[in-house]
């Protein structure tokens, strides 16, 4: 048999799902910051692949180690300027390297509550979201962007669908009350460093935002979104949810959603007597899959959509 001539194509390295959990300490309170960190690296890295010389491999052990070790030394403040001091470390100190991705997930902890007040070092692991950021550096521009996963959220009301395509086909039935819930999972970027909102297009994200205030913010803004849209469809609530998030934070250039309809079905009591209608507080069931998947990109008028579209959940 014939090997085919070949090239190698595009590839990356490096240690995924570092899992790191930094403790800060501050006299009895402590602060905890609970990661899943990957690194993927790339480069002039064609001859590990086509010889097996390692002469430009950085381990991906070492990868592992520099993570913990910079959790320790700088402490993380935030997943984003975590992520951007990463990805300027391998590729500014190690020459083979040239680019640099850093995703990292965040699982939130809060204190639990004890009848004097928060404890100190006592946490219940927080049910909601995953936070989460993509950092990108090539040597020259770091692209930020930040998101999350997993925000369950339900309207009992204000939601209808109705007027769309009947065929053949077609068996749903016009809806004026119905409950709208979804599971968002967004992602967002940051506008080039030091002009918010003015210039658009460049990919590089803002290195001195607070991270940890823009995160909040803008996921109470879609909270606030989805809580405060009358719904014709779940595209409609999407694209208020990203057109409000753009709106209220300048810092921002472009958002991206995914968004599964977790259906809720009347249930069917008629075969025993019963009605069931929104209007009196109805029964449903909660369906799993199949489930309507909506997807879109959101943008300021004039900038570039430069995050792609299968990356909505990081
Ligand atoms: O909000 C909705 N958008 C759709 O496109 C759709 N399609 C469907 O069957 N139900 C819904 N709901």
């Amino acid at each position: 048999m014939t090997v085919p001539t070949t090239i190698l194509g595009q590839n990356q390295y490096g240690k995924a799902e570092n899992r790191v959990v930094k403790i800060t300490r501050d006299g009895a309170t402590h602060h905890i910051k609970d990661l899943n960190v990957s690194v993927a690296l790339s480069g002039d890295l064609d001859e590990v692949h086509y010889s097996g010389s390692n002469a430009n491999v950085l381990p991906t052990d070492t990868t592992k180690n520099t993570v913990f070790a910079f959790a320790k030394e700088q402490g993380v403040e935030s997943a984003e300027e975590f992520g951007i001091a990463l990805a300027r470390h391998f590729v500014d100190a190690t020459e083979p390297i040239r680019t640099a991705r850093i995703r990292i997930e965040e699982y939130e902890w809060e204190r639990i509550d004890l009848d004097g007040g928060a404890a100190p070092h006592s946490f219940v692991r927080r049910g909601q979201e995953i936070r989460t950021a993509q950092i990108r550096y090539d040597g020259t521009d770091v692209q930020v962007l930040s998101g999350l996963k997993g925000l369950t959220v339900l309207n009992s009301t204000d939601s209808e669908f109705w007027g769309y395509i009947k065929d053949r086909y077609t068996t749903l039935k016009e809806d004026y009350d119905r409950i709208l819930a979804t599971e968002v999972g967004a992602v967002w970027r940051h506008g080039p460093a030091g002009s918010p909102g003015a210039e658009s297009g460049s990919g590089s994200g803002s290195t001195d935002t607070d991270w940890n205030a823009s995160y909040g913010a803008v996921k109470q803004q879609m909270l606030r979104t989805f809580a405060e849209t009358y719904s014709l469809s779940l595209q409609q609530t999407l694209y208020q949810m990203g057109s409000q998030v753009l709106g209220h934070r300048p810092e921002l250039e472009e958002i991206r959603f995914s968004m599964p309809n977790k259906h809720h079905f009347k249930a069917d009591l008629a075969p025993f007597g019963i009605a069931n209608e929104a209007a009196d507080g109805a029964v449903y069931i909660a369906a799993d899959r199949p489930y309507g998947l909506i997807e879109a990109t959101v943008l300021r008028e004039g900038a570039e959509a430069l995050i792609p579209p299968d990356m909505t959940n990081l």
